[in-house]
């Protein structure tokens, strides 16, 4: 039999008071599909980072080929033909997709850069890859599927044998969704092995030819393709069962006051007339495609960008608000769908992080800041949430990614806001943890707060909404109570397969 194309063994890895791998092994065969699973923190993208050589393994064997490798640094797992794809993408906004791709390695002649090569020499990789796009395309204009595209062409360009992609489609549409197995499906063909690290378990059923489970740095066991079943592998990866709690129903809360009336707000940009009510209690949810206008009503909403019409009205009184701050003001907080960009401060650590949105219950006269009380309240967060840290004074920067979505989500539930927009809170959260904090949101609307939350997963929506806003291009289509909704309806309006139900729903049931 030949050696595998891949192979890690007993690779152990410790980062100052963390041991985020022990012993782990797994084994990767050209043209097959590595699903790599495990609860945020299980160490997926430290062995990644291992793997392309942007960590160094502390123990243990890798072997391309059957052959033992160093992989000292990124060039050299470049060399080997190992690439990967991050969950943040790598690119520069301003530079073509062409300058993007080939980067440091443009055709030049006498030392002046051949874009007129360079263009061509994209337009085949595009063509080979049967990505359509134009190689002189400004990478900024491009949406983020197209853009992991080009990360991918990029990946490929350096002859990839082994190519990683770390939760590739967590910002993509369905569609592009589709469009990317395509691709999947053609260089396996090739002869490319994948590793792919998802929490989604509906595409390990899809992809996987075999899934790797992690937890807790090591390593749990395999499942062959026929054996795949989602209940086992959570089970492998979380150590317990997850019961999976019932869906709500909207008549809960529809005759309760109205906290959040919104009316006839839109956007130079985007929203057209969108109206709705949300009640004390309530959780509304935001369901739509990429680009129906969802973050952006969030964010009208808020201040963060300007509105052409409509007004806000808060506990039965209108308010002004022209920025964020205005919004937290009048107890609206808003949890963003880019943790990195709006929602921390990674080079602080957890417990400053946690108490970022409530300052001022944390700050003394002169400025003190009373710390202990801040690692108290960050504390009971941690415990509450499962954030795999080591202390609250961990740097936020240093905590895997799912477990940095933990301390936004912490952050906006120790701000203690009447009204909280969650605008795609379980992005990179797994299985687990995505209970938790399901069970947490409907307790504190359970407590009287009330809640919108924004997610393309509509089994999150459906899981947790009382009643279903659905959008498209910028208007609401339906807005449809739970007990009516499947994720079938809810395509339709959000493709406008349906006819505009704004009206007919139970809207305005709960004004009376
Ligand atoms: N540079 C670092 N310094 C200290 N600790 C680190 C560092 N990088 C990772 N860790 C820790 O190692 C552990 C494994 O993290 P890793 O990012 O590999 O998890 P993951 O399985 O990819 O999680 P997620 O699903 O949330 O992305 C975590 O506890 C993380 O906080």
């Amino acid at each position: 039999m030949s050696a595998p194309l891949l192979e890690v063994e007993g690779i152990s890895k410790s980062f100052p008071g963390v041991r985020a791998l022990h012993d782990v092994q797994f084994h990767l065969a050209a043209g097959e599909v590595l699903v790599l699973v495990g609860e945020n923190g299980a160490g997926k993208s430290t062995l990644m980072k291992i793997l392309s050589g942007i960590y160094q393994r502390d123990t243990g064997a890798i072997r391309v080929d059957g052959e033992p490798v160093e992989i000292s640094g990124p060039a050299i797992a470049q060399q080997l033909g190992i690439s990967i794809i991050h969950q943040e993408m790598n690119l520069m906004a301003d530079l073509t997709v062409a300058q993007n791709i080939f980067i440091g390695r443009e055709p030049r002649v006498a030392g002046v850069l051949n874009e007129r090569a360079l263009n061509a020499q994209t337009g085949e990789l595009l063509e080979q890859l049967g990505i359509g796009l134009d190689p002189r395309a400004r990478v900024g204009d491009l949406t983020v599927a197209t853009q992991q595209m080009v990360e991918i062409a990029k990946a490929l360009s350096f002859n990839a044998r082994v190519l990683i992609m770390d939760e590739p489609t967590s910002a993509l549409t369905d569609t592009e969704v589709e469009t990317l197995f395509g691709l999947i499906e053609s260089l396996k063909e090739g002869g490319t092995g994948i590793i792919y690290i998802s929490h989604r378990m509906e595409e390990l059923k899809r992809l996987a030819d075999r899934v790797t489970v992690l937890r807790d740095g090591e390593y749990i066991g395999d499942l062959e393709r026929a054996e795949i079943d989602v209940p086992t592998i959570i089970e492998m990866m979380v150590g317990r069962q997850i019961d999976e709690g019932a869906r709500p129903v909207s008549s809960e809360h529809a005759r309760d006051e109205v906290v959040l009336d919104v009316q006839g707000l839109s956007t130079k940009a985007l929203l057209d007339d969108v109206s709705f009510q949300l009640h004390r209690g309530e959780i509304l949810g935001f369901a739509g495609l990429m680009g129906a206008g969802r973050t952006e009503t969030a964010r009208a909403i808020i201040g963060a960008d300007p509105r052409s019409a409509g007004t806000i009205t808060v506990h039965g009184r209108q308010v002004h608000i022209s920025q964020p701050a205005d919004a937290v003001r009048h107890g609206i907080g808003y949890l963003s769908e880019d943790r990195k960009a709006y929602g921390l401060m990674l080079e602080q650590d957890v417990s400053f992080n946690t108490v970022l949105a409530s300052m001022k219950n944390f700050t003394g006269p002169l400025g003190y800041f009373f710390d202990g009380k801040a690692r108290r309240v960050a504390q009971t967060f941690v415990d509450r949430l499962r954030t795999k840290t080591p202390s609250t004074s961990q740097q936020v920067k240093l905590l895997s990614g799912g477990n940095q979505q933990k301390v936004v989500i912490a952050k906006w539930l120790a701000r203690d806001c009447d009204i909280l927009i969650f605008d795609e809170p379980t992005r990179g959260i797994d299985v687990g943890a995505k209970e938790e904090i399901y069970r947490l949101l409907q307790g504190l609307a359970a407590d009287g707060k009330s809640i919108i939350v924004i997610s393309s997963e509509l089994p999150e929506v459906l899981r947790l909404s009382h009643r279903i806003v659905v959008m498209a291009e910028g208007r609401i289509t339906g807005t449809l109570a739970n007990e009516d909704a499947s994720q079938a309806t809810i395509m339709d309006y959000a493709t406008h397969l349906a006819a505009d139900v704004t009206a007919a729903a139970d809207h305005t049931r709960g004004a009376a």
